[in-house]
């Protein structure tokens, strides 16, 4: 066709009326086609003539015959099997197959997107590099797979998700049997449902299964469905964050419309009367799940039969589907895994290894993405160095086509045959460079420290916090006060001046009906998820314009991604399962409670005391630590400060200064502040920046009352290992000098208070 296309072009381009002949026969074959087929311009697929005139050995009417027939979801014409409604997709459908099931993925982080130029930014924003093809995979949608091409692609949609061509039996049914109102209808399809004109009498359909939305166009439902129903991964860029001016202005001009916040035990009696509502919820749910479990089980006899159809050049392609997903049976390490794997690693061989043993094969020459990871984080590694030999004997597997480093390498752009060469080049050319600029023309003096304490949670923590200094700082320790010697070295140490504790020590101040409060989920798993867990439903009703991180909606979805990261935007309350549950510790809605899970430790600075510094590298809305004090009434936190005075205050964490700009709007602010000068935990060490990388979010766990919210400390960006951990004290600025910021942040407000 395109050679004939090619021909036909530059023949009409040499004689006008060569044009006009073709011009001719097209509109003619077109009419042909018409008569034949019963096309109109207005509707391309009228099923009804559709169904009389495709010559297909089936009928369509006939009860009993309906179960054995495969009819597409979208124009319900039948086939026989997989293989003709896969080919029927790829010609007619070709648009919906792109909405329902290519989605693409970052080749350097595997993070997903829906859209290719979202893809782009991603990879210009955070991995530095200009966007090419080669840092793009295309992933299917319903099981996040990735492939290096559409072929292949759609190879596995053909014989992996080929039922989601179809109409379900169920659907079949229903559509015969239930009017346009009936809540049944959102039982229907698997991602789409329709309501084919001649059986229900109505417009066609495509009704949203997660949320019972109807669309008249497929495309619409998908657009919908990526902005409604999609995860964090695979939506863009974040949005800018709004600060207190805009909301004040939105509010003062009458146009905002702020989440709807309830706080206390009105908003907690709202919410255990809607229980009635959320359990209705769950029910339609829960028929709705299993409806869908009836529709997505696809008989084996059916497989047996279309591989037997097979002719040998599918079976080639069918198995190199099967081989690619074995490959991908083992998950591929993210940068963190490469990173903590090369941080322990002593050479390539090694690296290599302990990566495979992990996460099998893996593309070649990784270790120079590792390289360039732990020159990011300032981890010094020697053997990424060309003619490196290691110490411990491992032999080094030498390429000849390897340059070395210190060689500049052009940056050929080409198109490789494959994506293992695809993967290949990116890690050779990019990296190379960035270890040379990095690791030989940024060399820091190496410090030499002093591990005080293994752990200063004295083993209350799951993750050791260990105590440091800088030797040229062990000096500083002896405490000044006039005296000379070292006597008072000792009672200088920082976990010496409290008493190290996990979980908040409450006032007898605080005016508290907590455990009555407290409302468990009725989730029967042991791991909830979003769609039935109460927790997601108390935070919808709580805010029903709540926007993630990314600026996308929450609705239906967990404060927390897959892996435990916060996405939630700063100012809302979540809600994480508690032992009224009967989830376990693994549910996605558990993360505060779980307590520190990355490493950190105290460090002593030269001009702020003690501080905290990442241990490992901590990628974004990670949980770090809670704030863990003393929880007092306002009452009681006045008389401490009158106390302690301005100075001794250093440890009370102010939780209505630190609501920020959402929460700032709320009526009932909370009241309440949170001292760790007798008994906290690590987080009483994190000192302030202007320019923070830590930001909190109030969190309920063993309570529904705001006063009793748990203050999560998350990182608001990726932290390198050794970087120290701040978050914004948001201190009033008092009259006077105050006391002067050393943050040394581009930012810093000069002053502390
Ligand atoms: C919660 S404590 C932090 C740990 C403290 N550095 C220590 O040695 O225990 C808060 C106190 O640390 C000091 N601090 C924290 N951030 C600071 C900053 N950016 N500039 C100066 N001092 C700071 C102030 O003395 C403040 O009162």
């Amino acid at each position: 066709m395109e050679i004939q296309l090619q021909w036909a072009l530059s023949e009409a381009s040499k004689d006008f009326g060569i044009g006009e002949f073709l011009m001719k026969l097209v509109s003619s074959e077109k009419e042909r086609l018409n008569r034949i087929w019963g096309f109109n311009e207005d509707s391309h697929v009228s099923s009804s003539v559709m169904e009389k005139s495709a010559p297909l050995p089936s009928a369509v009417d006939g009860s009993c015959e309906d179960d054995k027939k495969i009819k597409c979801k979208i124009c319900s014409q039948v086939f026989r099997d997989n293989q003709e409604i896969g080919t029927h997709w790829m010609e007619n459908h070709k648009k919906e197959s792109q909405w329902l099931f290519r989605g693409y993925a970052c080749a350097i982080c595997l993070d997903s997107f829906t859209n290719k130029k979202v893809l782009e930014s991603h990879v210009q924003e955070r991995h530095c590099v200009e966007f090419v093809d080669r840092y793009m995979l295309l992933q299917c949608m319903p099981c996040g797979n990735h492939f290096g091409n559409s072929e292949e692609l759609w190879l596995h949609v053909l014989s992996v998700h080929s039922i989601d061509f179809r109409m379900s039996n169920v659907a079949q049914q229903h559509n015969m049997s239930v009017d346009g109102d009936s809540p049944l209808k959102l039982e229907l399809g698997n991602s789409a449902s329709i309501n084919h004109p001649e059986n229900s009498g109505a417009g066609r359909k495509f009704i949203c299964r997660f949320c019972g939305l109807k669309f008249d166009l497929l495309p619409d439902l998908g657009r919908h469905h990526q902005a409604a129903h999609m995860g964090p991964s695979v939506i863009g860029p974040q949005s800018p964050k709004k600060g207190i001016r805009y909301y004040a202005y939105k509010l003062k001009s009458g146009r905002l419309s702020r989440p709807r916040f309830k706080k206390g035990l009105g908003a907690v009696s709202y919410r255990i009367r809607n229980r009635g509502a959320a359990n209705m919820k769950k029910r339609i749910q829960a028929s709705k799940s299993l409806v869908m479990g009836e529709i997505s089980v696809q008989p084996p006899v059916s497989e047996a039969v279309n591989l037997g159809r097979l002719v040998e050049s599918q079976c080639s392609s069918v198995s190199k589907t099967l081989l690619s997903e074995i490959r991908k049976t083992k998950p591929w390490p993210n940068n963190l895994d490469i990173l903590s794997i090369a941080r322990l690693a002593c050479c390539k061989v090694s690296l290599k290894a302990s990566l495979e043993e992990k996460y099998g094969v893996l593309p070649e020459r990784l270790y120079l993405k590792a390289a360039k990871l732990c020159s990011e984080q300032n981890i010094q590694v020697e053997w990424h160095q060309d003619g490196f030999v290691c110490p411990n004997g491992c032999k080094i597997f030498k390429d000849p086509h390897l340059l070395s480093p210190l060689v500049p390498l052009p940056f050929v752009e080409r198109q490789p045959a494959d994506f293992s060469e695809q993967m290949n080049d990116e890690w050779e050319v990019d990296e190379c460079h960035y270890i040379i600029d990095s690791y030989h023309l940024g060399q820091r003096p190496l410090h030499k420290d002093t591990i005080l304490c293994d752990d200063i949670s004295f083993g209350q923590e799951s993750i050791p916090v260990a105590c440091i200094v800088d030797d040229s700082l062990l000096d500083s320790l002896c405490v000044p006060a006039g005296s000379s010697d070292c006597q008072n070295f000792r009672s200088s140490m920082p976990w010496e001046s409290f008493t190290y504790v996990t979980k908040p020590v409450l006032d007898q101040s605080l005016d508290l009906d907590a455990e009555s409060l407290q409302l468990g989920c009725a989730c029967s798993q042991s791991i909830c998820c979003p769609e039935t867990c109460d927790h997601v439903y108390l935070f919808d009703n709580d805010y029903e314009d709540a926007k993630d991180i990314y600026g996308q909606p929450m609705h239906g979805r967990f404060a927390y991604d897959q892996r435990g990261r916060i996405i939630v935007e700063e100012g809302y309350i979540v809600y994480e399962c508690n032992r009224r549950c009967s989830c376990n510790k693994s549910c996605p809605n558990r993360v505060l409670q779980n307590g520190v899970c990355v490493k950190l430790e105290v460090f002593k600075t030269e001009n702020k005391g003690w501080a905290v510094r990442a241990g490992e590298a901590i990628l974004r809305g990670t949980f770090v630590c809670e704030y863990i004090g003393e929880v007092l009434d306002e009452q009681e936190a006045d008389k401490r400060r009158i106390r302690y005075g301005a100075e001794g205050c250093g440890y009370m964490f102010n939780v209505d200064a630190q609501i920020n700009d959402m929460g700032r709007l709320i009526e009932e602010q909370a009241q309440y502040v949170i001292d760790a000068s007798k008994y906290g935990n690590v987080s009483r060490f994190i000192n302030h920046s202007c320019l923070p990388n830590l930001v909190n979010h109030q969190i309920l766990v063993d309570s529904m009352d705001y006063q009793r919210a748990h203050i999560g400390l998350y990182a608001s960006r990726d932290i390198a290992i050794g970087e120290e951990l701040t978050y914004d004290y948001h201190y009033k600025l008092l009259a006077g000098e105050g006391c002067p910021c050393q943050c040394g942040t581009s930012k810093c407000r000069g002053r502390l208070y």
